[in-house]
């Protein structure tokens, strides 16, 4: 079976306690590989090897950092196929989605960051007869990135990238749910020349190596994706200690859609950003207000396309939708469609766990499942489910719908559908939400900035946000 190993100062290495954890294949709900439970040593070897890398690697030329990276984009895209395979095993999405979505992007994270480095200016103000103003922007130094299991590689290496190419050096841990990628980019970065202790992959848990580098005082920034809750403990921790955080959390985001809108598009995409991933994506819309004249359409038109989701196994070409990532995240998404029920949803689909024949019998399979009738402040239209579960509301006023779709703690995303561009502008600018989408959904610029409002997270990642993250500005002032 698979052992997965440690990437410390340039190679591949056991756990300095050697332990492993199982890690486990939601389509099949079998141990396939072992994952490093790693501790504090051995991020005190990854931190170590770091703070020794750090003086040549900020020194290089941004040019030539970039082409490191840029070589790493070009072997995930040769080997995508093999990443493809082995991100659909370890999360249970379809091989079709990450083909498409988490390789491709993994590899355009490194392409795109190795290139802005070098478009990364500094900026001068001049005062005529007085003064010289300028800002250099030195890499903060040694800095920490955790991911969560949703898009493993995705995000990882967006986080990753940005650090590298802003000429940090980075311990960098995978979720231990989903860390199988994260240990074949090692071999990549291996591979591609990455200088020794540049890059620190360590696995394991959250509370074990995930913790110990929280706390490491040398590490001075910490880019976190995941859970609210564990984004409100790593804040915790490491506020007292000055670290620089940004923080992307969870979602609860609306989709907004007015009868004046392109009604099939409207549909089509709202499929996909209900349910692709299995609904998990911090970016999925889970609460569908659709303006009262096309309620009824509407409705009939997304039944009929939910009734299209085949639930399969990954790795079949039909398979639309996956399996949920663990059995303990399962349960957590079976426990929401429960309270639907309970605070008096009316089921208009889906609803169960899938029994697949064969080598799936054992997985984490479920319906997609939509309700309607529930009260838009009620616990799963505030809560956030991250699974295949969305609610049908009606609604008859833009101010109705704004209240209710800025009525829950999160901020991260939101859809506008309609044809009415002053609308659009109008509604856009009263979302209490980091992104607002119209017309579209996951259209991704990756010059954009990324993050959310409210508990969905602090800072903004993505483009020159994440490259000013990773940098500390000095002004410095030159008399004239
Ligand atoms: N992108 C998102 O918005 C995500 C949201 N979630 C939400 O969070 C819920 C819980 O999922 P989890 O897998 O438990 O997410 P999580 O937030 O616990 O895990 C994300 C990452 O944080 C690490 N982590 C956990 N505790 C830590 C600690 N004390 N110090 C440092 N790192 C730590 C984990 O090992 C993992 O790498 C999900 O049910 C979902 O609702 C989960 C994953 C992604
Ligand atoms: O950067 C993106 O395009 C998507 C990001 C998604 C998340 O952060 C998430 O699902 O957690």
């Amino acid at each position: 079976m698979l052992h997965l190993q440690n990437y410390i100062n340039g190679a591949l290495a056991a756990p300095a306690g050697g332990r492993y954890l199982p890690n486990v294949e939601p389509a099949t709900g079998r141990v396939f590989s072992h994952i490093p439970d790693s501790d504090a040593q051995d991020v005190a070897r990854a931190v170590q090897a770091a703070e020794a890398a750090l003086p040549a690697w900020r020194r290089l030329p941004a040019e030539e950092r970039g082409r490191l990276l840029v070589r790493i984009s070009e072997l995930i895209e040769r080997d995508l196929e093999r990443l493809a395979q082995a991100e659909s095993q370890d999360n249970g999405k379809p091989v079709s989605l990450a083909r498409v979505v988490d390789i491709p992007r993994a590899a355009s994270n490194f392409a795109f960051f190795g290139t802005a480095a070098q478009h990364f200016a500094s900026e001068t103000h001049f005062q005529e007869g007085v003064a010289l103003n300028y800002t250099v922007r030195h890499p903060l130094g040694v800095v920490g990135c955790i991911s969560p299991w949703n898009l493993p590689l995705y995000l990882f290496t967006w986080k990753i990238a940005p650090a590298l190419a802003a000429g940090c050096c980075v311990v960098a841990k995978p979720s231990e749910i989903t860390p199988y990628t994260a240990f074949l980019l090692s071999e990549l970065c291996i591979e591609a020349g990455l200088p020794a202790g540049v890059l620190n992959i360590v696995h394991g848990t959250g509370p074990g190596a995930g913790q110990a580098i929280i706390e490491h005082p040398a590490i001075k920034a910490i880019s976190f994706t995941g859970g609210t809750k564990t984004g409100e403990h790593i804040a915790r921790t490491a506020a007292p200690m000055f670290k620089k955080l940004s923080l992307e959390l969870g979602g609860k985001n609306p989709n907004l859609i007015f009868a004046d809108c392109d009604l099939q598009e409207a549909v089509q995409t709202s499929l996909r950003s209900s349910f692709a991933n299995q609904g998990q994506i911090c970016l999925c819309g889970s609460r569908l207000f659709v303006e009262r004249p096309v309620y009824e359409q509407f409705r009939e038109q997304f039944l009929a396309g939910v009734a299209q989701l085949t639930v399969g196994d990954p790795q079949d070409a039909g398979s639309r939708q996956g399996a949920l990532v663990s059995e303990a995240h399962l349960q957590k998404v079976l426990g929401y469609i429960a309270l639907a029920h309970e605070e008096g949803g009316r089921l208009l689909a889906g609803g169960q766990r899938v029994q697949l024949p064969g080598r799936c019998a054992e997985g984490y399979f479920l319906q997609p499942t939509v309700f309607e009738g529930l009260a838009p402040d009620c616990r799963v239209n505030r809560e956030e489910i991250f699974g295949p579960v969305v609610t049908l509301t009606p609604f008859d006023t833009e101010e109705e719908v704004l209240a209710w779709a800025n009525g829950t703690e999160y901020g991260l995303a939101a859809t506008i559908w309609t044809r009415d561009l002053h609308r659009a502008h109008r509604v856009a600018h009263e979302l209490q939400s980091g992104i607002v989408w119209v017309n579209t959904w996951l259209h991704r610029d990756l010059r954009t900035p990324f993050g959310g409002m409210k508990s969905s997270g602090v800072g903004r990642e993505g483009g020159l946000e994440a490259l000013r993250f990773f940098t500390e500005p000095q002004s410095i002032t030159v008399k004239l």
